[in-house]
């Protein structure tokens, strides 16, 4: 088995190149203003240009309007949109670049029909419901009410560190996991030893399968 590992919510340069160094697969920035992981049109610039080749560039919205990812796409080479609000498939679909739907759990059927509704994205992240936050609340949620059958690629998110990963990926068997609050020192700055523990936790629980 191999999971792929994505670092979420990247702010400073020095993190970026943390978590490359670790060997993450993908890096993810944030265009939802209310996240203190935030990050400006310009500092997205700046970061992905330390994005090296083979190392995915996600951008992260939540209910963004058609003008903003089309502006934002127009300037910061992004490989792959995560849509992580309400947004419907047709939405997410319209900018011809890869993407994927976060799906925020919190009863069974949920992601089951998300399967059958966002079928074209090229993957599926489950994360925690919270009545109050779009995610990166570093909560888990229930995952029995994960599906064995899964027809799209599934990252598991929510609360995820590098104290509950190996668990995570022996018992969830996911694409990959993705991970923002559990290797941060405070909200929007990562720890570079807590981003190395978790990409080895990961590496050694899918090595010993
Ligand atoms: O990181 C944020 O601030 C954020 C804001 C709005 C939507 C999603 C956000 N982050 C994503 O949430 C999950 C779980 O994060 P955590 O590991 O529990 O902190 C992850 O996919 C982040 O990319």
């Amino acid at each position: 088995m191999r999971a792929r590992v994505k670092i979420c919510g990247l702010t400073r340069v020095d993190d970026v190149k943390a978590a490359v160094d670790c060997g993450a697969d993908a890096l993810g920035f944030v265009f939802y203003g209310p996240s203190p992981r935030s990050v400006s049109l310009a500092q997205a610039e700046e970061l992905i240009r330390h994005v090296p080749a083979f190392v995915s560039a996600v951008g992260l919205f939540v209910n963004p309007s058609e003008t903003e990812v089309r502006e934002l796409l127009g300037r910061v080479p992004l490989d792959l949109l995560q849509f992580h609000g309400d947004e419907a498939a047709g939405f997410c679909a319209q900018f011809n670049r890869r993407w994927i739907k976060a799906v925020r759990v919190r009863e069974s059927g949920q992601i089951e029909r998300a399967f059958d509704e966002y079928e074209h994205a090229s993957g599926l992240l489950v994360d925690a419901w919270d009545p109050d936050h779009y995610g990166g609340t570093g909560q888990a949620f229930n995952w029995d009410l994960i599906p064995e059958n899964r027809p799209l690629p599934l990252i598991l998110a929510g609360g995820l560190s590098s104290d509950n990963v190996s668990f995570a990926v022996d018992r969830v068997r996911p694409w990959a996991v993705d991970v923002s609050g559990g290797v941060e020192r405070c909200k929007g700055i990562k720890d570079s030893q807590k981003i190395s523990d978790f990409i080895k936790e990961v590496h050694r629980v899918c090595k010993t399968d």
